[in-house]
């Protein structure tokens, strides 16, 4: 049900609204259309007034249309196999993991999603920090799906890290500081990144600059990425939270998303080694993942989503 579907059962109009929050009428029905627009402080207001949880309000402003992220959400609460969404979240946890060195196999990886069991393969020991970031990644993100349209924070960044680590040996560290940002230096690619003193600083830098953008296109969640990963905020995940990042964004603002696959992953790792002299290496490597999404979509759902 969208917002004005579930107005109209309770007999609420927008006028109500605007005249209980004090919010300007125009405010809220631009807003309806477009989420971002409205400050979080007033859909306080009109989910305290519609007495909801921001939750289900948020859920009820991105419930409008058809678009890839009502379809993977409706597939997700269907629980079904065999359809984009279940594709997209083997595939995604399958090769973000991979790419960092996990050792699971697609398969391992299908079976874990599918049956929340592990039958090995038999080759070799499996890593348990494997499994459990595996698992926690398809938890992570059914989450992400659901609050897609609540805007990019600190706080919703670190929670999400926090999840990804969860019950690791990782978390079992102190130094570790999981969903909370780095204690301990860290280099990427022979590269210096943010010292941990002044991470929150360039984080809030990076966030006021990306939330401040009159409107988000492509490039400009590549330039997010590679600042973030620059950044390296957190001890370690830093890249499968910059992905999942990356994915959110593209949902959000209806730009098809893609997976960065793990054959691809020289080719990611030079765009961003090489991205502040030459954009175009990363953006390639992006765009022809981005084409093999669309290639998905139109698998799965034909003609259904304009893409
Ligand atoms: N030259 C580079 N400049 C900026 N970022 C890079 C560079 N090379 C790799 N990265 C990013 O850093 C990530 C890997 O960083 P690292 O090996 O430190 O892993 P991590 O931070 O521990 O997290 P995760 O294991 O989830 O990636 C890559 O996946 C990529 O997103």
């Amino acid at each position: 049900m969208n917002i004005n579907e579930y107005l109209k059962n309770r007999n609420i109009k927008i006028s109500d609204i605007s005249k209980s929050c004090n919010i300007p009428y125009a405010t809220i029905h631009g807003g309806f259309d477009n989420p971002d627009s409205i400050k979080t402080a007033n859909l306080k207001k009109i989910a305290d007034f519609l007495e909801i949880g921001m939750d289900e309000l948020y859920d009820l402003l991105q419930s409008d249309e058809t678009s890839l992220l009502t379809v993977l959400l409706d597939q997700k609460r269907s629980k079904l196999k065999g359809n984009i969404y279940h594709f997209t979240q083997i595939k995604f946890t399958y090769n973000t993991n991979h790419i960092e060195g996990s050792r699971l196999s697609e398969e391992e990886t299908r079976f874990i999603f599918e049956t929340n069991t592990l039958l090995s393969e038999g080759r070799m020991v499996e890593n348990i920090d494997d499994i459990i970031e595996t698992s926690n990644h398809f938890y992570l993100f059914d989450l992400m799906l659901e609050e897609v349209k609540k805007p990019l924070t600190e706080d919703l960044i670190k929670r999400y890290h926090g999840i990804l680590k969860n019950g690791t040996a990782d978390a079992r560290k102190e130094w570790f500081n999981i969903g909370e940002y780095k204690k301990l230096p860290n280099e990427v690619g022979g590269k210096e990144t943010v010292k941990p003193k002044g991470v929150p600083k360039e984080m809030k830098r990076l966030l006021d600059w990306y939330n401040g953008l009159p409107e988000v296109y492509f490039d400009d969640i590549l330039e997010f990425h590679y600042r973030f990963e620059s950044i390296h905020p957190f001890q370690d995940g830093n890249g499968r939270i910059g992905r999942l990042i990356m994915f959110r964004e593209c949902l959000k603002y209806d730009i098809v998303p893609f997976i960065i696959e793990d054959e691809l992953k020289l080719f990611y790792y030079r765009g961003l080694s090489e991205y502040e002299s030459e954009k175009g290496y990363l953006r390639d490597t992006c765009l022809s993942m981005q084409d093999r999404y669309e290639d998905t979509i139109k698998r799965f759902l034909g003609d259904l989503l304009d893409c």
